[in-house]
């Protein structure tokens, strides 16, 4: 499944292996999930909200991967937000951490295999619109995925049709639906920095240079970070509908001269001043969405 076959990088996700995870899980949690949710950088405490809850080590998971960045707590926690079922990612897994992008989305299959209907991304990002302020929240309209359009992309390998189709449409990637009521929750909860816009994913780990930053915003571009695009790619080819929600946790630099630099630990300290904020606006969307069938 992961790592090398006959000197080959082999990206392939065999069926049979989110098959035994989804096994796994089933026999030691009685939380049936209809919704996932992936915490960001600094956004993991949500998990910790969850009613009954029931939490697994990642390396304790058979196929998981473990977190290794700060801010990620590498726990898979079931449980109940907003009246449903839920599981939750408190931390995920990125590119940069040196793990194939096909493998760091095997737990996005495990989720929607175990029942889930909808994905919540969430994501900590650097802000490219210069009207947008620390501390804002932004509902992800759309993606340009950087290292997709080099090469590197979770369906890329041998295809599995159990997982879904191999040339999946992302044009509606984010839900309008989700988008609305997001919004629409925003404003009854009086958050006023609800921003809605594009998230442009680069690899990292390295923050971007300034050129860089100035190329992303020309290139229509709201907020740059490095996660989330390829779970959502998973989702869509899973049918699953997808939210994504943005924190602007750092202004991007985009003058020469400038003093300061982005930095991981003023990623963190941005997410506990909205942990609370982000928390009561995820239950609540939680709460008031619907399913078919
Ligand atoms: O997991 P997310 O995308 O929230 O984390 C962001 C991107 C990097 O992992 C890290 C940089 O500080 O935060
Ligand atoms: N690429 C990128 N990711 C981030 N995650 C949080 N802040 C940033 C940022 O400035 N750039």
């Amino acid at each position: 499944m992961n790592g090398y076959k006959n000197g080959y990088p082999c990206q392939t996700i065999k069926y049979e292996d989110v098959q035994n995870t989804v096994k796994y899980l089933r026999n030691r949690t009685t939380i049936r999930p209809v919704l996932a949710i992936i915490c960001g950088s600094g956004l993991g405490g949500l998990a910790n909200t969850l009613e009954d809850q029931e939490a697994f080590a990642y390396k304790d998971i058979p196929n998981f991967l473990v977190s290794t960045v700060p801010g990620h707590a590498g726990r898979l926690v079931f449980g109940r937000l907003g009246g449903k079922e839920v599981v939750c990612m408190q931390g995920r897994f990125h590119c940069y951490e040196g793990y194939p992008v096909a493998r760091i989305t095997l737990s996005v299959r495990v989720m929607i295999e175990l029942g889930a209907k909808m994905l919540i991304v969430t994501n900590a990002s650097g802000g490219l619109n210069s009207d947008y302020k620390v501390g804002d929240l932004m509902v992800m309209k759309d993606h340009i995925n950087l290292p997709g359009l080099t090469g590197i992309n979770p369906l890329i390998g041998s295809t599995d049709d159990r997982f879904g189709p191999r040339f999946v449409p992302l044009s509606d990637a984010y839900n309008k639906k989700y988008r609305d009521l997001a919004k629409e929750i925003a404003q009854e909860l009086g958050m006023d920095y609800l921003k809605e816009g594009i998230y442009v994913f680069q690899s990292g780990p390295c923050f971007e240079t300034v050129t860089e930053c100035c190329l992303f915003r020309m290139l229509g571009a709201d907020v740059t970070g490095m996660s989330s695009v390829p779970e959502v790619i998973v989702a869509r080819q899973m049918g699953v509908d997808v939210l994504g929600i943005s924190l602007v946790t750092n202004k991007c630099i985009r003058t020469y001269d400038a003093v300061e630099v982005a930095n991981h630990e003023e990623v963190l300290e941005t997410g506990r001043m909205r942990a609370k904020d982000m928390e009561r606006f995820v239950a609540k969307i939680a709460e008031r969405v619907e399913f078919k069938g």
